[in-house]
């Protein structure tokens, strides 16, 4: 392709609203172009990496039976009314209305309009299983899109479901999906992890998401080296080790505290450390309010609290709230004589007596409170944040923490869907029984800037081989010059057949044109510059910045050896 008729903008200047490297990026190599907060245009480069990352999808999902379907982004509100989900999802579902008063929700995922397309055909069991999968753009209404491409209003997914008539299917369609998306991952030349997560509101038991290892990424992952565990921290279990510490009981005694808002100040004052203090929590679950009691250098982690309760419905109460319910502001309150609401502990809890507490009395805290004399709690267990170095659950070694880019899960969804829109099968004894449903995403548009986020240096992108837009970047030092031109004219009508090319034509001053090729980041540059007379052009690695002078005759085979030390 002769740049002259690309379409690459490339910038000079890093825009200021990009808040991430591959954001940046993506702007200065004139790769996408914002037209909405979190909506962008894909511009030929992007395209062209969009369109290999996807080939490789494709590839591995057809190659564990996932066959390609397309759905539509419209979806009527009636599917998702029947699955529940119309009501209970909030302002991230892009909602609209047609011409007819009828509405739609713009689709941010597809299990409504999957589960009711295959309800109508696939009634035995005979029939199953089967995968579909798609690749097509979602929508979103994120409160804050960031990072460029990787958390979007409008972005690219594949989506695929699987149909089972038995879990064992089930099992062996994940496992599939699980070894396909470490394929696809590792072609793409993503440094990830598999990590157990948490299924959050799309229901079902067992699920893993793909991070890759990135600084800017917004999930955390706990790991060991010592084994292949790995977790979002969400989910991260902590492993309850008892390590009771318990004195004489004392006599409870109220202490003024004036001014004390966090445990750091009650622990300061009291000469106390941090992990001697309890907080005291009130967390609204479904409509119900609960105290948490965590340790002082402990987090209460909200995802392990929905999962306990079951709900998606879990919120911190407001200062409204809690002055309401125990008359005090959130930084005096305890479990001492709390009788209306039910008080639930983290395990660690248990390891200490005497405690101190918030008084539930502005300015007035509890010291020696103790479980059983003064308080009653109606559960302990696993409430809170694993810390970085504490023992993984698998006991196999200290827990690591890591920052990733969640590029893509895999779920096993279960009978939810099938059983709220009844997408039924008969099974080998004429009985019908609802289908057995996994699901499985992969962020096309979002891997894209992973690979960026782990591929570039200060110049720019660095392309893998696997998804680069371009294989080799030819460019006349000065276009103007006739035996340059000349030369590189004749080098890319000889190449263009067996390789993938960019040819930089342009009357652009070299520096232009270097920058330019630093920053869209193709492997291999030939340069066609002063010795164009001698027949000797000069050859860049752009992953190693190596430089080559080599003659005509011998350089596809220099081509060749660059692409082989890629492998
Ligand atoms: O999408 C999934 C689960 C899997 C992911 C892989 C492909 C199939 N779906 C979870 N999820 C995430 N955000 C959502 C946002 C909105 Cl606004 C919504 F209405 C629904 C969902 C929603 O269900
Ligand atoms: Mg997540
Ligand atoms: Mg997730």
């Amino acid at each position: 392709m002769k740049q002259s008729k690309m379409f690459i903008p490339t910038l000079r200047e890093v825009p200021n609203d990009a808040d991430s490297k591959s954001h940046q990026l993506l702007l200065k190599a004139g790769m996408i172009k914002q037209v909405a907060s979190g909506v962008y245009s894909y511009l030929p480069i992007a395209k062209r990496v969009l369109n290999k990352i996807e080939a490789i999808v494709r590839e591995e999902m057809e190659a564990i039976d996932g066959v390609e379907i397309l759905m539509p982004a419209l979806q009527p509100s009636e599917l998702w009314s029947e699955s529940g989900r119309w009501q209970s999802y909030g302002a991230e579902l892009m909602r609209m209305t047609d011409r007819h008063g009828r509405e739609f929700a713009l689709g941010p995922t597809h299990e409504e309009i999957i589960t009711s397309l295959v309800r109508d055909e696939l009634k035995s069991y005979k029939k199953l299983p089967v995968t579909l999968f798609q690749i097509q753009n979602k929508f979103r209404d994120e409160k804050r899109p960031r990072f460029g491409l990787l958390r979007g209003r409008e972005f690219i997914m594949k989506d695929a479901y699987s149909f089972h008539a038995t879990e064992e299917s089930l099992d062996e369609t994940y496992q599939d999906m699980y070894d396909a998306y470490s394929r696809i991952f590792s072609r793409v030349n993503l440094n990830f992890r598999p990590v157990i997560a948490d299924s959050g509101a799309i229901g079902g038991s067992h699920t893993h998401e793909f991070m890759a290892l990135a600084e800017i990424g917004e999930d955390t992952i706990c790991y060991t080296d010592e084994s292949d565990y790995a977790a979002n921290i969400e989910k991260a279990e902590v492993k309850y080790v008892p390590n009771v510490a318990h004195t004489e009981e004392k006599a409870l005694e109220k202490v003024h505290t004036p001014g004390v808002k966090t445990a750091q100040q009650l622990a300061d004052l009291l000469g106390k450390r941090l992990d001697e203090i309890v907080k005291s929590m009130i967390v609204k679950v479904d409509d119900q309010f609960i105290m948490f009691l965590i340790r002082g250098h402990h987090e209460l982690n909200d995802v392990k609290v929905k999962s306990y309760f079951g709900t998606e419905t879990v919120e911190m109460a407001t200062d409204e709230e809690i002055q309401a319910i125990l008359g005090a502001t959130p930084g005096s309150l305890g479990p001492v004589g709390v009788e209306k609401i039910e008080i639930y502990a983290d395990n660690s809890v248990q390891d200490l007596n005497n405690l101190s507490v918030g008084a539930n009395e502005t300015d007035y805290h509890y010291v020696n409170a103790n479980l059983g004399r003064d308080f009653n709690v109606k559960a302990f267990d696993d409430f809170r944040f694993i810390l970085e170095g504490e023992m993984a659950a698998d006991g196999s070694g200290p827990i690591k923490f890591a920052e990733g880019i969640e590029v893509g899960q895999v779920f096993k969804l279960g009978t939810k869907y099938s059983e709220s829109m009844n997408a039924t099968f008969l099974n080998d004894q004429g009985r019908a029984e609802p289908m057995i449903m996994g699901c499985y995403g992969i962020g096309v548009s979002r891997t894209l800037s992973a690979v960026i986020e782990q591929h570039h240096d200060d110049k720019g992108i660095i392309w893998p081989t696997s998804i680069t837009p371009f294989e080799i970047h030819i460019i006349t030092a000065n276009a103007k010059q006739d035996t340059q031109r000349e030369l590189a004219d004749q080098l890319y009508d000889a190449y263009k057949r067996d390789f993938e090319v960019l040819y930089d034509d342009r009357n652009e001053r070299a520096g232009v044109k270097f920058n330019d090729a630093d920053l869209i980041g193709v492997p291999v540059r030939i340069v066609v510059g002063k010795q164009a007379a001698d027949e000797i052009v000069e050859v860049k690695n752009r992953r190693t910045g190596e430089s080559f002078e080599v003659p005509v005759s011998e350089l596809e085979e220099k081509i060749k050896a660059i692409y082989a030390s890629f492998e």
